[in-house]
């Protein structure tokens, strides 16, 4: 189920680098997270499940969290291509879906104009046929899961859980700064959007980065800071599970 082709034009293998990121949050995470357990750091990024139930070994999956505007996108395509991971972006998937014009996508475009979530059975149903369409051993999913929902969606319907939850913690005043400066003509990226936005990802995303906590799965990473800090950081992490 989790091999095929790369058909994966939203998988961006090892991509090339781009910019930065920040943030704080109420979590009881503590800031640059504790070392990975041990049991993560010995399945050296083989993932938890081993093999699925035709015979296909399941990718090391790791979700990538964080605020919009705290760089989650930036530092994945750094992460994959220093590390060889597939960078598959929830955003872009949908985004994706929008431009073919379909009834679905018109449906997406209404919900993200509003920056609220899409429901889960779209955006899984999107995220499954990329990986499935990949060979990548590693994957980072992007934006996802944005809510509860999501994340028990995926886990009913791929039945498999992240490795690994990459958590970028950046103010809000500086996730708007970094928005309002995107300029990459996203419908999502104006001042009002933004603040509805904020405002799901407290309600509804926080909740998602405590339940991995609870479950030892989050590394948190302070998301203040010019890209290369940040990337410093993230380097360190990745450099930590390969090693
Ligand atoms: N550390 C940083 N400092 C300043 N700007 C950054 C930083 N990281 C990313 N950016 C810029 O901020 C904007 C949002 O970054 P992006 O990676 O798209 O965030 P996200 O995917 O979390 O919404 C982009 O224009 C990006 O170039
Ligand atoms: N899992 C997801 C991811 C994104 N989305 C929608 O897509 C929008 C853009 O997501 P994104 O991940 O590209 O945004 P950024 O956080 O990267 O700025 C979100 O604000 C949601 O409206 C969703 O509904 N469910
Ligand atoms: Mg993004």
């Amino acid at each position: 189920m989790w091999r095929r082709q790369v058909g994966a034009l939203l998988l961006r293998h090892r991509s090339t680098p781009s910019s930065t990121l920040r943030h704080h949050l109420p979590l009881p995470v503590p800031d640059q997270s504790p070392p990975l357990a041990s049991n993560l750091l010995l399945r050296l990024f083989t993932s938890q499940s081993g093999e699925g139930g035709d015979g296909a070994t399941k990718p090391f999956i790791a979700f990538v969290l964080g605020g919009p505007g705290s760089g989650k996108g930036t530092q994945c395509v750094r992460i994959a291509s220093d590390f060889g991971f597939a960078h598959l972006s929830a955003g872009d998937l949908l985004r994706s879906e929008i431009s073919t014009g379909s009834e679905k996508g018109e449906l997406i475009l209404n919900i993200i104009k509003e920056g609220k979530i899409v429901p889960s059975e779209i955006t899984v149903e999107l995220i499954r046929k990329a990986m499935e369409s990949s060979d990548a051993k590693r994957v980072l999913i992007d934006g996802f899961p944005r809510c509860e929902e999501n994340r028990i969606a995926f886990e009913r319907i791929t039945g498999t859980e992240p490795d690994l939850v990459i958590f970028f913690d950046c103010p809000e005043d500086e996730m708007v700064k970094r928005l309002l400066g995107r300029n990459q003509g996203r419908v999502d990226d104006n001042i009002e959007t933004i603040k509805k936005r904020l405002k799901v990802f407290e309600s509804l995303n926080i909740p998602v980065v405590d339940y991995y906590t609870s479950r030892g799965k989050v590394h948190k990473i302070n998301a203040t800071g010019t890209e290369e800090e940040i990337f410093g950081a993230v380097h360190k992490l990745f450099s930590s599970l390969s090693s």
